[in-house]
């Protein structure tokens, strides 16, 4: 359709050089014809010109002094992309790769998957360009602190409320909210996956991933399949893959791989998550450290991958689970996957299938839970901590992970609707988008010109 063409190209005009951002909004805006067709109004008002534009867009220096006393600066984002249903709510990335371009596409799918929730949350993200790798505890803080000087006049629990992504955790948030608190001498909810003493609420650690089990399980269920058994390939071994290792456990499946930015762990007889929580989430190790308890483990460093993808795709498996980062799945990969009888991938992390990944998957048979559908788990749960801050409550565990479950099962039902609505029963993609747009769309026409 020339209109989504059109608005695809004045964007990259108008925004030079931001390629993982157009791969998001190609990804969503090609899914739109069919409704675009059926509601013209939506062409009329100009709504995708609109939609692909941030509301606001913070860049601001983050200047920090090492541990030598050298002074170090770094760049910091917060991009307030849509507020139509809800007040701004997106994570915050540390890693050397952020730029504007991987937070704006991180920003863009927040807005459709905050609105798959049903839950009244906006989309935004932000971040840093900051390694936190190999840095001393007192270096994080230094930084956190620093970044939280700028970021609190922008932010606030009715305005903007950031949570962690990539090398954001907990002890992050926790030197974040300090700082925030010393500010803007307010203790409320104004960041999410805060600790259970300050504020934070149950299942939050633990919810993107056993969201994500949870949709792998509803789209099985459709389709005369469970989780019983089955072998799975998970990518990365940081907050969202432990938690989804996890849940695979517990419902009978297998997990046989992970992987850090170094190398893979492939183990036949299941991954030992003690282990792994033990190297990732105390002691910060590499993987690599697995081999010392399981010498019948097989790890393969980056540098061994096959050319043209990741080692992690390369086993037999019935399940995979990209749970790292960004385009860490190729087409070859898929392939692979395929060739080896893998029935279903679905993602943990956001926009984890490369273009030309996507393509393939999108040709083939294979169910596919979309990233913005199947790790909304994380967000649905951020948004019952802020529900929780805000009431002054603290729901169980228990409490918690029902209403997760609820918000899933919700989220994979209505893009199963919606997909066959436009006739293409089982396309979770074109479900996703078609169902996400539609509900900011339309709020947005109905807030007039915004
Ligand atoms: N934390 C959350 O609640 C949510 C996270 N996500 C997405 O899930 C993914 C993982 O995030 P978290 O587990 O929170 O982060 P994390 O920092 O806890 O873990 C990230 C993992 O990915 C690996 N990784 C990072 N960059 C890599 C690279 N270039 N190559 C290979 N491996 C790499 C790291 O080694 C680590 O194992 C990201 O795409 C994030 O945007 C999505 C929804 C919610
Ligand atoms: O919990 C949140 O607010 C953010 C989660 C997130 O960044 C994501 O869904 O990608």
């Amino acid at each position: 359709m020339t209109y989504i063409h059109d608005t695809i190209e004045e964007l990259k005009q108008t925004s030079p050089a931001q390629t993982e951002f157009y791969q998001a909004v190609e990804d969503v805006l090609e899914s739109l014809e069919p409704l675009l067709e059926q509601n013209p109004h939506y062409r009329e008002q100009a709504i995708l010109a609109r939609i692909v534009e941030p509301e606001r867009q913070i860049m601001f220096r983050v200047p920090w002094m090492d541990d030598e006393g050298r002074v170090q600066v770094n760049k910091g984002y917060r991009i307030e992309f849509n507020s139509a249903l809800g007040p701004y709510k997106g994570g915050l990335r540390f890693h050397p790769s952020v730029n504007g371009s991987i937070i704006k596409f991180l920003g863009f799918e927040q807005i459709f998957k905050n609105a798959l929730t049903g839950l009244p949350i906006g989309g935004g993200k932000g971040g840093a360009n900051f390694n936190p790798k190999g840095k001393s505890n007192a270096e994080i803080m230094r930084f956190c602190q620093s970044f939280m000087s700028e970021l609190f006049r922008h932010i606030g629990p009715t305005t903007d409320v950031p949570a962690g992504d990539i090398g954001v955790g907990t002890r992050e948030l926790g030197y974040l909210f300090g700082q925030y608190k010393r500010l803007a001498n307010q203790f409320d909810g104004v960041l999410t996956g805060k600790g259970l003493a300050w504020g934070g609420s149950f299942v939050r650690k633990e919810a993107t991933g056993y969201g994500c089990v949870y949709f792998a399980n509803y789209m099985l269920a459709d389709r005369d399949h469970d989780l019983k058994d089955k072998r799975c390939a998970v990518s990365g071994s940081g907050n969202v893959a432990i938690y989804t290792m996890e849940k695979l456990y517990e419902l009978g499946a297998k997990p046989v791989t992970c992987s850090d930015s170094s190398g893979t762990i492939y183990h036949d007889q299941g991954i030992d998550l003690d282990l792994v929580k033990q190297l990732k989430e105390q002691r910060n190790e590499r993987l690599e450290k697995y081999l010392e308890t399981h010498s019948s483990a097989t790890y393969t460093p980056r540098e061994d991958y096959p050319s043209d993808g990741h080692q992690v795709w390369r086993y037999e498996v019935d399940l995979a689970f990209p749970c790292a980062t960004q385009n860490e799945v190729t087409r070859a990969d898929i392939e692979c996957l395929l060739e080896n009888g893998c029935i279903a991938i679905t993602e943990g992390a956001n926009m984890p299938l490369t273009e030309s990944a996507f393509d393939t998957v999108q040709e083939s048979q294979i169910a596919y839970g979309p990233g913005k559908a199947s790790n909304a788990g994380g967000v649905a749960t951020s948004q019952l901590e802020m529900a929780q801050n805000a009431s002054m409550q603290r729901w169980t565990f228990e409490q918690v992970d029902e209403r997760l479950q609820q918000v899933m099962k919700t989220i994979y039902k209505d893009i199963s609707r919606t997909a066959e609505e436009f006739g293409k029963p089982g396309q979770l993609v074109l479900g996703a988008n078609i169902a996400g747009f539609r509900k900011v769309a339309d709020a947005m026409l109905e807030q007039g010109l915004v």
